[in-house]
């Protein structure tokens, strides 16, 4: 059986990067791609390294033809997203990549956000799209939400943790460094080649990043009281990758242990041997996840490093992920290339 799919924002990052895994599916066909100002361009033109495939071309949105799609990627801004997925075909099963329906609570959207949720109803429906942790709920939604993939990234580390009280859940760091591409294709003066490479810098300073509103949420549902972590990310001169390193107490092996048996059934979940460091060189262009863990030489003071490619594990990989158990096929499929390297 073959499912077809639409992507609206095909011109941007992630929609590029999910025509690039969707070209590999076996059972999934792209049968409409929507743009905004690129509307009427081709892929070849806008990506000329997905000139090989055989795609329909960018249209806008509303030239879309819904009837005999199964499923729609939405890879569009934030606040853009809920407006236009609230005048989609009530029946139609929707994999957002923004960070539009990731929080439950309306004024946590707000305060993270800074406009009010425009569909309320919608928000409440969507179900977390982080697969490891949602894989029944995802397999029965409507709408999933894509994870941040800086929150992915620190739940990756940090979630079984907290869930199981192996680390002081009131002392925890998020040291994370991030690729440019996170930020997405749209020009900003900051992401000028002159203003970004040969040096780095720390942004949303004093724990103010949105992707609080998501660790707040979902670390605070594990543990059944609110939690609160300190969150530091940096940008990096580097175009894929995130790295996360979390500073915790607790004893290092009864980590490293706890991790390896949350994931010890996971195909994209990796834990590396005790003392092995993660790089985000051994996940680039994959839709694995490494995490690392070692002592301090501080007593009772472990880290704990995740690294993931933004592009697949933190957003277009995760969202066919999730389409793959939402459509009913192999959770897998598309989605097993080994990593590029060097
Ligand atoms: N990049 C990443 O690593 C991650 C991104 N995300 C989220 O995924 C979403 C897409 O991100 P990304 O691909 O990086 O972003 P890009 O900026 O690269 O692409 C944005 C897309 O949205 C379209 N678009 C922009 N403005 C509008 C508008 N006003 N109306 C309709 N369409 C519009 C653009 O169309 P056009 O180019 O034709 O104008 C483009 O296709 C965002 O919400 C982002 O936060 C989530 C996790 C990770
Ligand atoms: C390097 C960079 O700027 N990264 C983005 C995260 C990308 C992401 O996950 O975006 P959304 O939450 O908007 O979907 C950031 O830190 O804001």
């Amino acid at each position: 059986m073959t499912y077809s799919i639409a992507i609206l924002g095909a011109s941007g990052y992630t929609g590029a990067e999910l025509i690039r895994l969707i070209a590999g599916h076996p059972s999934i066909e792209i049968k409409a791609l929507g743009a905004f100002s690129k509307a009427g361009q081709t892929v070849a033109q806008v990506y000329p390294h997905l000139r090989h495939l055989d795609l329909p071309p960018m249209v806008p949105f509303s030239d879309i033809d819904w009837a005999g799609i199964d499923l729609c990627f939405c890879a569009l801004p934030h606040k853009t997203s809920q407006e236009v997925i609230s005048g989609l075909p009530r029946d139609l099963k929707i994999v957002d990549l923004s960070a539009d329906f990731r929080l439950r609570d309306p004024d946590e959207y707000q305060k993270w956000y800074g406009n009010a949720h425009s569909a309320v109803e919608m928000q409440r429906e969507a179900v977390y799209g982080l697969t490891e942790f949602y894989r029944d709920e995802i397999t029965n939604a409507r709408l999933v939400a894509g994870t941040g993939c800086n929150a992915a990234t620190g739940q990756f580390a940090l979630r079984p943790l907290i869930a199981s009280g192996v680390i002081d859940i009131d002392e925890i760091v998020l040291d994370l460094k991030a690729a440019v591409s996170g930020a997405g294709r749209a020009l900003k003066e900051n992401l000028l080649h002159a203003e970004l490479s040969e040096g780095y810098h720390a942004y949303a300073l004093g724990s103010t990043h949105r992707h609080q509103g998501e660790f707040d949420q979902e670390f605070s549902k594990v543990a059944g009281r609110d939690v609160r972590i300190q969150f530091q990310p940096h940008l990096i001169p580097a175009n894929r990758g995130i790295l996360g390193t979390a500073y915790v107490r607790g004893e290092a092996l009864a980590v490293h242990e706890t991790l390896v048996a949350a994931y010890a059934d996971e195909v994209f979940v990796e834990v590396l041997p005790f003392g092995e460091a993660p790089s985000t060189r051994h996940i680039r262009g994959s839709n694995f996840c490494h995490i690392g863990v070692a002592a301090d030489r501080l007593p009772g003071r472990t880290i704990v490093v995740a690294a993931l490619d933004n592009l697949t594990k933190g957003s277009s990989g995760q969202a066919l992920q999730n389409a793959n158990l939402m459509l009913g096929i192999e959770e897998t499929e598309g989605l097993m290339m080994a990593p590029l390297f060097p």
